[in-house]
């Protein structure tokens, strides 16, 4: 294995998928397809599933993680590994499976994206993928990073651009 997986987090409406997406086009990153019981899948290419075939995905041992949240599930495909051994893999996970992911594969790193509360409420509501009831209880949740992890903790509050810039710069070091 000789990629790294690389997890971006934070909070509902930070930009995650928004931010994987424009690093994915710029460097040579791959992005993990994840596998989710939800019924829309605006903003992210995910695999839409029912919450029986994902027990039985689960069951199977299709998943090396996976983790429920906002009423879903959500699962990351065994597969990440094959795709490690070519290159490193960005993968949106939530806050609280962040030492499991760092015990199950090496060179994990985790890229924490933050925005201002009112930021972030404009942006789910822009967004429009839930309703109202739903954009609140997700504004609501309060997730800690775990102490000891390699976190890179980057402003999403402005330009997508300039996030682009710190986090490649974050990730690509350039050596002198
Ligand atoms: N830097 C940014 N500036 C302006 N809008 C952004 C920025 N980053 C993300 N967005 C917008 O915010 C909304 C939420 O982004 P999304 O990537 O779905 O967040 P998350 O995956 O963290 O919930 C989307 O409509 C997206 O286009
Ligand atoms: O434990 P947390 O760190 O709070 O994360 C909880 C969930 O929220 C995000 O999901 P999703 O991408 O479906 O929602 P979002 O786009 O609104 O963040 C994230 O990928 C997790 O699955």
């Amino acid at each position: 294995m000789s990629g790294r997986l690389i997890a971006v987090v934070g909070p509902s409406g930070v930009g995650k998928d928004t931010v994987m997406r424009a690093l994915a086009a710029r460097a040579e990153l791959g992005l993990v397809r994840r596998v989710i019981t939800r019924t829309d899948a605006v903003g992210e290419d995910c695999d839409v599933v029912s919450a029986d075939a994902f027990a039985r995905r689960r069951a199977a041992g299709a998943f090396l993680l996976d983790w429920e949240a906002h009423g879903l599930s959500y699962g990351i495909p065994v597969e990440v590994r094959a795709a490690l051994a070519e290159r490193d893999m960005l993968v949106n996970l939530s806050r609280r499976v962040l030492e499991r992911a760092a015990a199950l594969v090496p060179g994990f790193m985790v890229i924490s994206l933050t925005a201002a509360p009112e930021v972030l409420a404009e942006r789910l509501a822009a967004r429009g993928r839930e309703d109202a009831a739903d954009q609140a209880r997700r504004l609501a949740r309060r997730v800690e990073l775990p102490e000891g992890l390699h976190v890179v903790e980057i402003d999403n509050g402005g330009p997508l651009e300039r996030t682009v810039e710190t986090a490649l710069a974050a990730l690509y070091p350039v050596r002198a």
